[in-house]
């Protein structure tokens, strides 16, 4: 029986070391310890949880499918609200940096692969699996359900996100919830998730997704912005148009040739890849880059390099050592792959970018694992050797660490994004301005992190 509603967070990085639900007594917050108390030095170095300032620490990155309709660059443009909270971001980073190592230690044995000494960060390495047992699925997968709706549907992010970051902690959880007492004064959890978790304790059921789904213009608009390419706007205009189904899209005209493709392949892009399978593909398309020019360097990102047994698609990441070699070679990559029969459908490409640009050469299309008709979603990065370091960070993800880092650099004066860590400047006006020709060299992911005074996260490390 849980009877403290706020305890420390060692208490479920030890639960996950020793795989049980461990006794909170020693870890309370409010009670005085009676026995093995952590001593008093551990308690400053450890932040206590409170769901409220969690939030404030994480803010709105959301895990929603929409990086098609988004750029991706323009995701900070909150940055003023981001700038009033910083400070308590600062204090929170801990914490966050914490959860994101509960994955690792909840996993036995998982150990880090380091790849020091070297000039760029080129490495062939297979993480081990990152499978967390998901104990509580009855409240993930309607938080999910829920999750999209928002994002998807309704474009509200910030609410999306909330039940976004209620699941990372709740999946990781090493025991079964049978009593919302359990949740109470972990991070993301509130007093609204409380509630809903409550309700779905004792009902098996949301109420507030029970609405959404009686409600047939969220469940219609939801179901359309689920399709690649399909973002809330769009999906609202064709259900004002009158269109229920998916089946009714088929013979919308006005759908760009990359949502058809996205509504056509539906199903097949939303099942996700298990890891060996992504293996081979990665070594097909490394033997591919390598058999056009060789010394290319093509690394698979994304959740797959974070160590997940099922990745929902493939982002790779590739460069040329000599600083010259990628320039014009994703063109060649695209059209040997696709003599493969292994790349099938474009969905939007943007390369041939000349080598006096250092620019990023960028495919995203569909493919197919040998011998198979069913499609993945895959893109294709193409980075000059000195905005390699940036783009790998930004592609591994996730994109909780990726808002973490991008947050920490504003807090610093720079920008991060994937092209490189700029320093802002106020221009005559007061305006910030980033120059991004005097960007920060760093050649390697572990100078970047170094650099934004970040401790370094082995890829297997970065599921936060
Ligand atoms: N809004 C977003 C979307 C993505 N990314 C970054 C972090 C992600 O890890 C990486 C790849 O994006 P994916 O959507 O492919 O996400 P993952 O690879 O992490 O998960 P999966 O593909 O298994 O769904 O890009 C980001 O920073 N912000
Ligand atoms: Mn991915």
């Amino acid at each position: 029986m849980f009877m403290q509603v706020a305890f420390k967070y060692e208490w479920l990085e030890d639960c996950l070391k020793e795989g049980t639900r461990l006794p909170v007594e020693k870890y309370s917050l409010l009670n005085a310890p009676t026995s093995a108390p952590a001593s008093s030095d551990e308690s400053t170095h450890s932040p206590v949880i409170s769901e409220d300032e969690f939030h404030h620490g994480l803010l709105s990155v959301v895990k929603v499918k929409r990086s098609h309709e988004t750029d991706r660059s323009n995701e900070d443009s909150d940055s003023e609200e981001d700038s009033h909270k910083r400070k308590k971001e600062e204090v929170w980073m801990d914490v966050i940096h914490r959860s994101g190592k509960l994955g690792v230690v909840g996993k036995s044995g998982m150990t880090s692969q380091r790849d020091e000494g070297k000039d760029m960060e080129i490495q062939t390495q297979s993480p081990q699996s990152y499978t967390p047992p998901n104990l509580n699925k009855n409240i993930t997968a309607i938080f999910d359900e829920l999750k999209n709706i928002f994002g998807d549907a309704l474009g509200d992010d910030r609410r999306s996100f909330s039940y976004y970051k209620a699941n990372s902690v709740l999946e990781k959880l090493p025991f079964k919830i049978t009593s919302v007492e359990e949740v109470k004064g972990l991070p993301a959890i509130g007093k609204s998730m409380q509630d809903q978790i409550a309700e779905i304790l004792k009902t098996g059921k949301s109420s507030r997704l029970e609405h959404f789904k009686e409600d047939e213009k969220v469940r219609v608009v939801s179901l359309f912005g689920a399709v690649w390419g399909i973002g809330p706007s769009t999906a609202q205009k064709l259900y004002e148009k009158g269109h229920k189904t998916l089946e009714d899209l088929q013979n919308e005209e006005s759908l760009t040739s990359a949502q058809k493709y996205g509504l056509r392949f539906h199903t097949d892009i939303n099942k996700k890849i298990p890891r060996h399978e992504v293996q081979e593909m990665e070594l097909l398309v490394k033997n591919c880059a390598e058999s056009i020019t060789p010394g290319i360097s093509v690394l698979c990102g994304g959740s797959y390099r974070r160590g997940k047994a099922l990745v929902g698609d493939m982002d790779f990441v590739v460069t040329h050592p000599d600083g010259k070699s990628h320039a014009g070679f994703l063109r060649k990559l695209v059209y040997k792959l696709k003599q493969l029969d292994f790349l099938t459908e474009d969905l939007t490409v943007g390369m041939d970018h000349p080598l006096e640009e250092r620019g990023v050469d960028t495919y995203f299309g569909l493919c197919k694992y040998p011998g198979r008709e069913q499609r993945h979603r895959i893109d294709l990065k193409v980075y000059p050797h000195e905005k390699y370091a940036f783009g790998l960070i930004a592609w591994t993800g996730n994109d909780v660490l990726n808002r973490r880092l991008r947050l920490l650099a504003e807090a610093k004066g720079y920008r991060l994004d994937d092209h490189g860590l700029f320093p802002v400047t106020r221009d005559a006006q007061g305006q910030r301005v980033s120059e991004r020709s005097s960007g920060v060299l760093c050649s390697t992911e572990r100078e970047v992190f170094d650099k934004l005074e970040f401790p370094w996260l082995e890829p297997n490390e970065r599921n936060l």
